[in-house]
Parts: C-alpha cells; structure tokens; sequence
C-alpha cells in the first residue's frame, strides 16, 4: 500500500486542525481508502511561529512552489487563503496533475468556473467542501443528493461571525463591537472582518451555492450584498416584539428559469426553523420542488468542523485515485443565466419611521404605499419616548422592489416623515 502524499499550504486554524485529524484518524482513513495518508510539506508564512501542534520542522517550507513542485505530492490540501497568488499555486498544481482540496470561498467565487474548467481538461478532481458552511457537508448534498431535483429556494446562514453577533446582541443585549472582538479571538472571523460584516463572504458562499444550486454561473457581482453593520439593538428588539429575529440571511430563488440572489439583514419569523440558529452555527435551508423544504445544521467556521469536510473532500480525492476516476465529476454549470429586474424580485418589508405625531399622519403614509400598490399587512404606532415624535412599524405584504424603491423615494419628500430609521427584507 504506498502512501498517498499530501501538499498542506497552510497551517493556520484549519490546516491545523487538518493535521489533528489525519493524524489523529489515521487507522479510520486508512482503511477506507486504502492506503496511509501522508503530510508531506506544509507551507506556511514564517518558520518560527510557535504552533499548537508537534509538527517536524523539516517538512516546513516558506514557499509554496516547493510543495506545488515536489513531484512526489498527489494532493494539494490549499488552507492558506488569498486570491491572486493562491490561484496561479492551484493553476499550476492542476498543470501537474495534482488534485486540489481547498477551503477558499474567495477564491471558489471569482475564479471557480476557471479552476474547475482547468480540472476538467487535466482530470484531477478540486473538492471544495469547506468553502461553505464550514462543517456542514451541503455542496456535497446540492450535487448529488438533489441530482434528481429542480431547487426553488435556497435561505442560508452562511456567516458564523455575524450570526454570533447578531445571536449575542439579540439575546444579551451585547455591544457590536465587543462581540466582533470576541468572534476573532475564537478564530471565526476572516483576517479582515469587514468581509464578514459587510455581507461579502457570505456573498461569495451564496454565489458558490447557487452556481450548484441553480446549475448556471452566479457570479458574484450577481449577489446584491447589505452586511449587518447598520444593524441596531434597537431594529432587534423591534424585531423581537413582532415575533421575528434578525438574521444575515443569503438568499437564492427562483421561477421558472429566472433567480434572484442576495444577502441581506432579514427578519425571519420565529417560527421558522432557520430562525432558531444561533452562535457561530450555520445553516442552509433549501426547497426542491420535488423534496420540498430542507434544513442543514452545523458549524458554520472554526478549526475542527472546517478541517472535517477539507478531510472528508482528501478522502474522496483519495478514493477516486484508487478508482482511477479523478476529474470525471468536475459540475459545469450549462444553464444561460437570466437574472430578474428590480419588478420582478419581490418580498415583504419591514419599515421602521419616525413621524410627526399629529392628526392624518398614518393617512399620508397609507397613500403613498396605496400609490405604489404596496399592500400592508400590519401598522403599529407608538409614542417615542425621547422626542414629540411617534415611531410606526409597518410590515407590508409581498412586494416588488421596484415599488418599494419608489415608496422610500417619495418618502424622502414627506415632511410628516422625520426619519426612515430602518427597513429591513422579511421572511417566514
Ligand atoms: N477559519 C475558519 O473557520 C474557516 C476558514 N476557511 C477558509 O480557510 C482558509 C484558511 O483559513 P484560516 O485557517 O482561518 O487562516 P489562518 O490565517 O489561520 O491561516 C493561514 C495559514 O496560511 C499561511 N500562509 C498565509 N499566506 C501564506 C503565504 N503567502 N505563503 C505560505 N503560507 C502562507 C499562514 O502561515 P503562518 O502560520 O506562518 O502565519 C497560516 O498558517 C481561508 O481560505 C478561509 O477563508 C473556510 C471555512 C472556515
Ligand atoms: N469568517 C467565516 C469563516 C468561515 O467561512 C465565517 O465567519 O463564517
Ligand atoms: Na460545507
């Protein structure tokens, strides 16, 4: 049984709990497939940083070319992250005829059809299940479990930082900024958490996700993108007393062949089971026509879910070696991309304004959504404590964003309207 050699570039949080499992698992692994699996080089940025595992210095290296290059490696395991670079290293790995494991949403997202085109025409396999959801196996399911289905919707909670936040302020009143601290201290948050608060790695999962989901290219400039850091306590306790919570939603739908896809802030009603996820825990929500809804749960980030599925995708890689079949499950999405206009995207919304508190105010708001043909499903006034003011909370029914956008124009016109102070999607 000769081993099979493993590449690692990076030995960060995921790459080393990588090196926890398949060390520590190393009995299991290797009777499922066969053989003894090997780390044989590890890259990493400095040499001499201190580390949380026993790792034998001799197989460190501060290039990665050297592990790209050693024609003794079958499979390159990439958990080091970046984007331009990282990808001429996977470029070239493939030219070589070395598999790919990656964990890389950023990467997956801008450069995925070239990398998997490239894999395709060199026959090697590039697994990337870690790239979403960190330890939950969903591309996995999305392309063979729903291989018989037509998928309609996918909701995720793809972001583990900002569903601590968000989970942390709603249900401990915790400031923002403490809270973020705490999610990088746990190893959760990107090296720059502006891409995780602003909406952007969700984004990129969500683009991965509905590329597999809808079987046509989602780019990411395909994804209309809010994050949560205009979310308030306040909005949440709003959110709260109408029965909702305030999560970071991705979402992915469509009818007929036209898909709508964005992440957003998004009251979700509590009785819906996406709502119930809280900390650093993902979750993806998908409904088939065929199978109906769908939920999977799990770790979203952290070392040693992240490093499960980047396991199980070494695994497969080295199951297929042994079956000769690398390179021939490669999905290439075939479906014309046909995305909807701002009429045709619709749903309900939550609107919170402060008004003047004085009689025919509600009247004068009514008309301008009856103008629009925005129908509502609740209003609920109330006197605002600090000001002369009243606050109104207006949940309108399905609505299209065309007309939404032109309700809060109109808005801005009204001088009853002090302010809008916040308008978030809703659903469930
Ligand atoms: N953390 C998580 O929970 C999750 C992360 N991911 C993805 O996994 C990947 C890795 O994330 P994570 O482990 O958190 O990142 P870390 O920042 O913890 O680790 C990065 C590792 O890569 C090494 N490295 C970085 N740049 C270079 C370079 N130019 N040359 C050689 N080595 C380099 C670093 O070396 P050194 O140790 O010397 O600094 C470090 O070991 C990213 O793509 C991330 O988005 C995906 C899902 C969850
Ligand atoms: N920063 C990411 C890590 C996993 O992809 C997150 O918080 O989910
Ligand atoms: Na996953």
């Amino acid at each position: 049984m000769k081993p099979v050699k493993v590449g690692l570039l990076g030995l960060g949080t995921v790459g080393t709990g990588v090196v926890r499992i398949v060390e520590g698992h190393q009995e299991d692994l290797s009777s499922q497939v066969g053989s003894p699996i090997v780390i044989e080089k590890v890259a990493v940025k400095n040499l001499d940083k201190k580390r949380s595992i026993e790792i034998d210095r001799s197989k460190l290296t501060e290039d990665p070319w050297e592990v790209i290059r050693d024609p003794e490696i079958d499979v390159i395991v990439e958990v080091m992250g970046g984007i331009a670079g990282t990808k001429e290293y996977i470029l070239e790995a493939l030219d070589r005829g070395k598999h790919i494991v990656t964990a890389n949403k950023d990467l997956m997202a801008l450069y995925g059809s070239e990398i998997l085109a490239k894999a395709l025409e060199k026959q090697c396999d590039v697994f990337y299940e870690a790239s979403v959801a960190g330890g939950i196996p969903i591309i996995r399911t999305l392309i063979e479990g729903f291989s018989s289905d037509r998928i309609m919707k996918i909701m995720g909670i793809v972001n583990g930082t900002t569903n601590y936040i968000l989970s942390k302020m709603s249900q401990e009143g915790a400031s923002y900024e403490d809270v973020l601290i705490e999610a990088q201290e746990l190893g959760y948050a990107e090296a720059d958490p502006t891409s995780d608060v602003e909406g952007l790695d969700a984004a990129r999962k969500m683009a991965i996700l509905g590329t597999l989901g809808f079987r046509t290219n989602v780019e990411l400039q395909d994804v209309q993108v809010r994050g949560i850091s205009s979310v308030s306590k306040e909005d949440i306790q709003y959110a709260k007393r109408l029965g909702y919570e305030m999560k970071l939603l991705g979402i992915a739908d469509r009818q007929d062949d036209e898909f709508s896809i964005s992440v957003q802030p998004t009251m979700v009603k509590k009785s819906h089971p996406i709502a119930a996820v809280n900390g650093v825990f993902n979750a993806v929500y998908v409904y088939g026509e065929a199978v109906g809804e769908t939920m999977f749960y799990g770790a979203g980030a952290g070392e040693m879910p992240t490093a499960t599925s980047v396991v199980a995708d070494l695994v497969a890689v080295v199951k297929n070696l042994k079956l000769g079949v690398n390179g021939l499950k490669a999905i290439v999405p075939y479906k014309p991309k046909k995305l909807k206009n701002d009429e045709q995207i619709s749903f309900k919304n939550f609107l919170l304004l402060q008004v003047s508190d004085k009689a025919g105010v509600l009247a004068q708001i009514t008309q301008v959504f009856a103008e629009y043909e925005v129908s509502l499903e609740s209003v609920v006034q109330s006197p605002n404590a600090d000001t002369p003011d009243a606050e109104i909370m207006i949940v309108t029914h399905n609505a299209s964003k065309a007309s939404m956008d032109q309700v809060l124009h109109h808005f801005e016109g009204l001088d009853v309207i002090r302010r809008v102070k916040s308008v978030y999607r809703v659903e469930g």
